[in-house]
């Protein structure tokens, strides 16, 4: 009888090419899939190419243009910067000299890599997918294993499709009790970030489970496993279940007919057993949990809409008063101040974490019928041009236009703002995206992390806002 283990250590053992030898800890595991964005692949291509090497799987990896295009609304050759289009030639030469099939910014499949791959139906439950970018552990919304790799491993994996694997230890995050109303998937994985510490989940694999998992739609589990890695955790999983099955069917290259009936017998099995055993478990309640907002410059210095700036004096720890310290003063921000009384500049809804077109519909139905504060500059960029292409067969381009948004093409844009969207310096603004780390937005720009639902009611009010206070005015 096989021995009880964790979902997580199944797919490694079925992965493992070759166990440690001696005191060498590491193991060498086959990757399934990789996806490439014209950011962290150049250096892989370039070792590929000076060691006269091959790529030796191309069909098993995805190339993406994401992290440096243009949002303008008209993609033409002349819309992103010269040094982005040099970026992007680039890619675009290495891909077709490997072979790989690339979705440049004209493809209607192009978008940001990690809303790209699932909603094609590439993230199957059981992979393990490896690629240049954190996020990766989105992927573990599928029951798959998604980490990301820096750009040495990058090149050994497409020369290989293996990778040295030095494996993680196991940690279960149970999340229990009904999520009020006008909750969200963001406000739950924010607030176990806000709990557990940026680097809580450091050299684990989490697997999430609990009632509030099962509940929650595909959408929302992806936004869980994104922002898991904010927590320190390389790898995010939840067990597969019915619901990832129905979204897979009819996914362009998701298994069809009988294929995907016979992977779904397979994918009933990929579960932790019963009496498998973690090195943590950590339950948390969301019974009382509040729409939140981050004040500081790293996602776990977050707090309820409802609260106010945390002061540092009250802090037992000296090196984490020192770091809200140098947080307030990077953010111009005093303690004891209301969260609802901070003013905003910029709204944006877009990036991995919350750029789908459930994200985009859960926006649209606070904004229906009302107008952005005169002072605020707002853009959406949807996670996919096919996100972008669905809202606009919905009328949800016309909702977002009509109360003051900007309506953009798809890319990372200014989640990571490497392209011109950019936040001048000292500005704030009410993004729907993951990071919020001294300068991700643009020198000096300061970053309050929130839910799409939340980033609509701060645009529409001017400042950090209650979406409870804000009745929808819509529902799709
Ligand atoms: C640019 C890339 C290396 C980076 C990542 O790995 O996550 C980016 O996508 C981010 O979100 O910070
Ligand atoms: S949208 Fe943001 S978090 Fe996601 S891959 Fe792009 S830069 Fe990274």
């Amino acid at each position: 009888m096989a021995l009880p283990s964790t979902l997580y250590d199944k797919l490694i053992d079925i992965h493992t090419v070759c166990k440690p030898v001696a005191s060498d800890q590491e193991i060498l595991l086959y990757i399934d899939r990789t996806v490439l964005n014209e950011y962290t692949s150049p250096q892989a291509f370039t070792g590929i190419r000076n060691a006269s090497r091959s790529v030796y799987r191309p069909k098993a990896a995805l190339a993406v243009i994401d992290h440096v295009n243009s949002t303008h609304p008209k993609r033409t050759t002349t819309s992103s910067l010269q040094s982005e289009n040099i970026q992007m030639s680039y890619f675009e030469k290495n891909c077709s000299d490997f072979n790989i099939e690339l979705f440049d910014i004209y493809h209607k499949n192009q978008g940001i890599e990690h809303v790209v791959m699932p909603e094609l139906g590439l993230v199957l439950p059981g992979l393990i997918i490896a690629a240049g970018d954190s996020h990766t552990t989105t992927y573990g919304a599928f029951g798959s294993i998604g980490f990301g790799i820096g750009t040495s491993d990058i090149e050994h994996l497409l020369a290989t499709q293996t990778l040295p694997y030095q494996k993680l230890l196991n940690m279960k995050i149970n999340i229990s009790g009904e999520p009020p109303a006008g909750i969200s998937a963001k406000d739950i994985i924010m607030s176990i970030v806000r709990n557990i510490g940026a680097d809580g989940a450091r050299g684990y694999a989490v697997e999430f489970t609990g009632p509030a998992i099962t509940k929650m739609s595909i959408e929302g589990r992806m936004t869980v496993c994104n922002m898991a890695v904010e927590c320190g955790a390389r790898v995010a999983l939840i067990a597969p279940d019915h619901k990832v099955y129905e979204y897979l069917k009819g996914k362009t290259r998701a298994p069809q007919n009988e294929q995907m009936d016979e992977a779904i017998l397979y994918w009933q099995t990929l579960q932790s057993s019963p009496d498998a055993i973690f090195e943590k478990t950590i339950d948390i309640n969301i019974r009382n949990i509040e729409p939140m907002v981050t004040w500081g410059t790293s996602p776990d210095q977050a707090v309820p809409i409802t609260g106010f700036i945390p002061n540092p004096q009250k802090s037992k720890d000296p090196a984490n008063q020192k770091a809200m310290e140098r947080a307030l003063k990077y953010m111009g921000l005093k303690p004891g101040t209301k969260l609802t009384d901070l003013t905003i500049d910029f709204a944006f809804i877009g990036s991995c974490t919350n750029a789908r077109i459930e994200d985009l519909r859960a926006a649209a139905n606070v904004l229906k019928g009302r107008k952005i504060a005169p002072q605020i500059r707002a853009m959406v960029v949807p996670g996919s041009s096919q996100v972008r292409q669905i809202a606009e067969q919905e009328g949800i381009d016309k909702i977002f236009i009509d109360a003051g948004f900007e309506w953009r093409q798809s890319g990372c844009s200014m989640c990571l703002a490497m392209n011109d969207d950019i936040i001048a310096p000292g500005k704030r603004c009410a993004p729907s995206t993951n990071r919020n780390f001294e300068g991700r937005q643009g020198v000096d720009s300061r970053t309050h992390l929130m839910s799409p639902e939340m980033v609509a009611a701060a645009a529409i009010s001017g400042h950090l806002c209650d979406v409870r206070n804000m009745q929808p005015t819509h529902a799709f």
